[in-house]
């Protein structure tokens, strides 16, 4: 499908003003491109759907690796990167999960969050919103008290050395069933444990055999707590999926969202009703739920006017970055600069943030575009 939009539509769909251009294909359009990676790089941006164990870099990976040599993770950050090649999804969270299984003291778990954060922060991430899973972690033997803890003194250090405010979504690992979606209410629910981060609750993991519908009462108690519902839905299965994580889990964001391409009626609903998107373009690839990134249904999303997110997912597993993302998604969406700082402010819009904190955000995004593009 070639139907490219040009910066305007784009971004109008995109909801954001934009008098911008499409580069046109030429030379001037590769000056645009390294122009527009080095604007990305610049860009005050926010995160909405990254994970905390997956945004493991590979010299943590590496060194937590070395902690301990009975696991089959690489120490070496050249053979990791052939280790974080997969066949299928199934291969991922496989992959995925013995990385999880190196997080085994409560110091790994600060370590991990405290370096995510400086990564974020190196690439001007203000805002981000980690998906933990904490189930994951309290059944490998990690104290539920220590582990809050450490994640919570990475969160305040990394907003008073880097200015990076982070948030988490504590997500149910689906597959884990009942039990996990249990445990992982527990936690997000009760005021004794619950970390002061903590903003919303998801589902994560294979979709294939975990109906999103059976883990409703545990995202209306998670609700009722004042958690905001961001449930995968639409990665690896239908647009059905999709569906049942609007009706059922009363989803207010989707993770990836992927096949809802495949239903009109689903895009216009999304549109109507500003459900944003948490569209992870290259990771999408890297998990073969999408086979090439010209098959990307992104330009489906932006065309029926979704709100459309662009995040990393498992950045250093599927060899991205936040800002790769960013210059992926404007390749896909023909975007100038104003295009894509119109994606940028989609994630302020989308964020569970409150109005004073968006407006910062929005103030720090327009004033960096201006400063820019500025003659
Ligand atoms: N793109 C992604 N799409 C979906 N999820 C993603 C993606 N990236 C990362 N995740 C994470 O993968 C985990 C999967 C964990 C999981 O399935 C599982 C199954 C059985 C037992 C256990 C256990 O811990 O005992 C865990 C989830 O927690 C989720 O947060
Ligand atoms: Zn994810």
């Amino acid at each position: 499908m070639t139907d490219r939009l040009d910066a305007s539509s784009a971004a109008a769909a995109s909801g954001s003003p934009v008098s911008g251009v499409p580069a046109g294909p030429t030379a001037a359009a590769a000056a645009g491109a390294r122009g527009l990676h080095a604007f990305v790089a610049g860009l005050p941006k926010a995160e909405l759907h990254v994970h905390h164990v997956g945004s493991a870099s590979p010299r943590i990976v590496s060194e937590l690796a070395a902690r301990h040599p009975d696991s089959k993770v690489p120490t070496d950050p050249e053979a990791l990167a052939d280790y974080f090649t997969f066949t299928d999804f199934a291969h991922f969270i496989e992959v995925y999960l013995s990385v999880v299984d190196l997080i085994r003291t409560p110091e790994d778990v600060r370590l991990l969050t405290y370096e995510v954060a400086r990564d974020l922060a190196r690439q001007q991430v203000r805002y981000a919103e980690l998906t933990v899973t904490p189930f994951s972690s309290t059944r490998r033997g990690i104290d539920e008290r220590a582990f809050m803890d450490a994640i919570e003194d990475a969160r305040k250090a990394a907003e008073a050395e880097f200015g990076t405010v982070l948030r988490w979504c504590f997500d149910i690992p689906g597959e884990a069933g009942l039990e996990a979606a249990e445990e992982t209410t527990r936690l997000a629910t009760d005021d004794r444990i619950r970390p002061e981060g903590l903003v919303s609750f998801g589902l994560g993991g294979p979709e294939v055999g975990v109906e999103r519908p059976q883990f409703k009462p545990y995202f209306d108690r998670a609700i009722a707590a004042g958690l905001r519902s961001a449930p995968h839905a639409g990665e690896t299965t239908g647009p059905q999926t999709v569906w049942d994580a609007l009706t059922h889990l009363r989803a207010e964001r989707i993770g990836h969202g992927t096949s809802s391409a495949q239903d009109e009626k689903l895009l216009a609903h999304l549109a109507e009703h500003r459900i944003a998107l948490e569209v992870c373009p290259t990771s999408n690839i890297a998990t073969r739920a999408v086979r090439t990134l010209d098959e990307h249904p992104i330009r489906e999303f932006v065309k029926a006017g979704v709100l459309v997110t662009v995040n990393s997912d498992d950045p250093p597993m599927f060899g991205t970055d936040l800002n790769n993302e960013y210059a992926v998604a404007a390749r896909l969406l023909d975007l100038d600069e104003r295009g894509v700082a119109g994606l940028a402010k989609n994630a302020v819009e989308a964020a569970f943030l409150d109005e004073a904190g968006k407006a910062r955000l929005r103030t720090e995004i327009d004033a960096y575009a201006t400063g820019w593009l500025a003659p």
